[in-house]
């Protein structure tokens, strides 16, 4: 196992920092390039290995979280950043049931994803390839450390993690568990790496070595986004928040609205696919509101919307323009009376993030338009917002969920954590 990440380094100097973050990406590179050409066998034989070891070692896993988690509490971390941190056996489970349905997949490492053959005969193919090295920085949130090494290195890439400050026990166990394995499967040692300081200028160093570097993905709150974006010198996948909205349509199934918010907005109010905003056509207003405004409370949501809304739920501040624009990220609910499908549309333009919206509706042509003018990576019918993620939609994982359009949008899996080439195969064909 590599020995730059068996243990947290405070305060290096400068230059010790920056040859670090040179080791790292320099064995990253080299890790990457054995990756490359490694059996899919193998690969998913780590995978399935490091399933079960984790469920092995729920106790130990626990008890380094427990560490990170009472900081964090001491701290005065908020509710939604504690519940991203804790570790539970159930969330254990389900980290180690993602790594299996990873090793399920098939491998999009030389996958033939197109070909033809052209007139003069040319054999053209266009296949899978991995983008190279990943430097993923994200959130203090350990089930997302297991998310991330086992997407990368199935999909061959080598990946050097930089998670929260708040979840470096958690993550040195689980880094030391994962990388431990991979030799044992022929897998490098290097492929995945942690690094080992909190300090964030390690961050600004691995940032500039795009020359080992082959994509950034920041996965946090905005300014580390912004930073990464305006100083990486490699490719960035990202999204900024998840302003995510339920439109519920004149001709919906109220049962199933409220149901749908109820999950969109409680389930896990600290992700970024949870509900801010709802939005009610004015013609169901008076009857759903009243019993909408009932449920969450019910829940302990608080409510914030607008004269119409307060009209029906007396209870509920009002709403301001900053409640439409902000990720909340807690039981705090934005809600507004519309007039009809155009409103609901404009406003989700508006406030929205491009990240996941979703309509309630029973009328198809409602439904098709709302899928054709909201331009978010995902759009959703009669379904929770909670659904835009990779385990869900049957990726496995995500690394993260793009908001961009370039290279990937929405949960970032196997699939978009690779590239392609062409592969020309001719009998000595010349181009005249
Ligand atoms: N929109 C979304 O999807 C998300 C929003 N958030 C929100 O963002 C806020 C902060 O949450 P948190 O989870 O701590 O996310 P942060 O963005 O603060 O941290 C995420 C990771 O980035 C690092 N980081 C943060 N800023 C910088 C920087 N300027 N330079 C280098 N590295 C940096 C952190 O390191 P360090 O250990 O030093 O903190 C951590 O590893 C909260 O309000 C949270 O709810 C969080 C996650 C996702
Ligand atoms: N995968 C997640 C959603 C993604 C998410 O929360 O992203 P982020 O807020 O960037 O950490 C889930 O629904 O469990």
């Amino acid at each position: 196992m590599s020995q730059l990440a068996s243990a947290p380094l405070e305060s290096l100097p400068a230059e010790s920092l920056v040859g670090l973050c040179d080791t790292l990406a320099s064995q990253a590179r080299i890790a990457a390039t054995e990756l490359a050409s490694v059996r899919s066998d193998a690969k998913n034989r780590w995978l399935i290995a490091a399933a079960d070891a984790l469920v092995a070692a729920t106790e130990s896993l626990l008890a380094a979280n427990a560490v990170d988690v009472a900081s964090a509490t001491a701290n005065g971390l908020s509710a939604a950043s504690i519940d991203r941190l804790t570790f539970t056996p159930g969330r254990i489970q389900k980290a180690a049931e993602g790594l299996r349905q990873i090793a399920s997949l098939p491998d999009p490492v030389g996958r033939i994803r197109d070909g033809q053959v052209r007139p003069n005969g040319l054999q053209v193919q266009k296949i899978g390839v991995p983008l190279g090295v990943i430097l993923f920085i994200y959130e203090s949130r350990p089930n997302v450390t297991l998310d991330a090494a086992g997407l990368c290195v199935k999909s061959g890439n080598a990946v050097i993690l930089r998670g929260g400050s708040e979840a470096f026990h958690s993550n040195t166990a689980l880094h030391r568990l994962l990388a431990g394995l991979l030799p044992q499967f022929g897998l490098p040692e290097h492929a995945v790496q942690l690094v080992p300081t909190q300090d964030r200028a390690a961050v600004g160093h691995l940032l500039r070595m795009g020359d080992r570097i082959d994509l950034a993905i920041p996965r946090g709150g905005e300014s580390l986004i912004r930073r990464v974006a305006a100083e990486a010198t490699m490719p960035v996948l990202k999204h900024y928040d998840g302003i995510c909205h339920v439109y519920v349509d004149a001709a919906a199934d109220l049962e199933m609205a409220e149901r749908i918010i109820i999950n969109a907005k409680c389930q896990r109010p600290g992700v970024c696919n949870a509900a801010e905003t709802v939005l009610i056509h004015r013609d169901i207003a008076a009857t759903f509101l009243p019993r909408l405004g009932t449920a969450l409370t019910g829940q302990g949501v608080e409510i914030r919307g607008c004269e119409k809304t307060r009209q029906f739920i007396p209870n509920a501040t009002i709403v301001t323009e900053k409640d439409f624009s902000t990720e909340h990220l807690a039981l705090i609910l934005s809600m507004s009376v519309v007039s009809d499908l155009t409103e609901a549309i404009r406003h989700i333009r508006r406030f929205g993030s491009k990240h996941t919206d979703a309509i309630i509706t029973r009328d198809l042509p409602t439904a098709q338009r709302f899928v054709q003018e909201v331009d978010s990576a995902a759009v959703v019918v009669n379904a929770s917002t909670r659904f835009n993620d990779g385990f869900e939609l049957g990726l496995g994982a995500e690394i993260g969920i793009s908001t961009d359009k370039f290279h990937a949008r929405g949960p970032c899996g196997l699939e978009e954590l690779t590239s392609y080439k062409y592969v020309i195969t001719g009998m000595g064909q010349i181009r005249e």
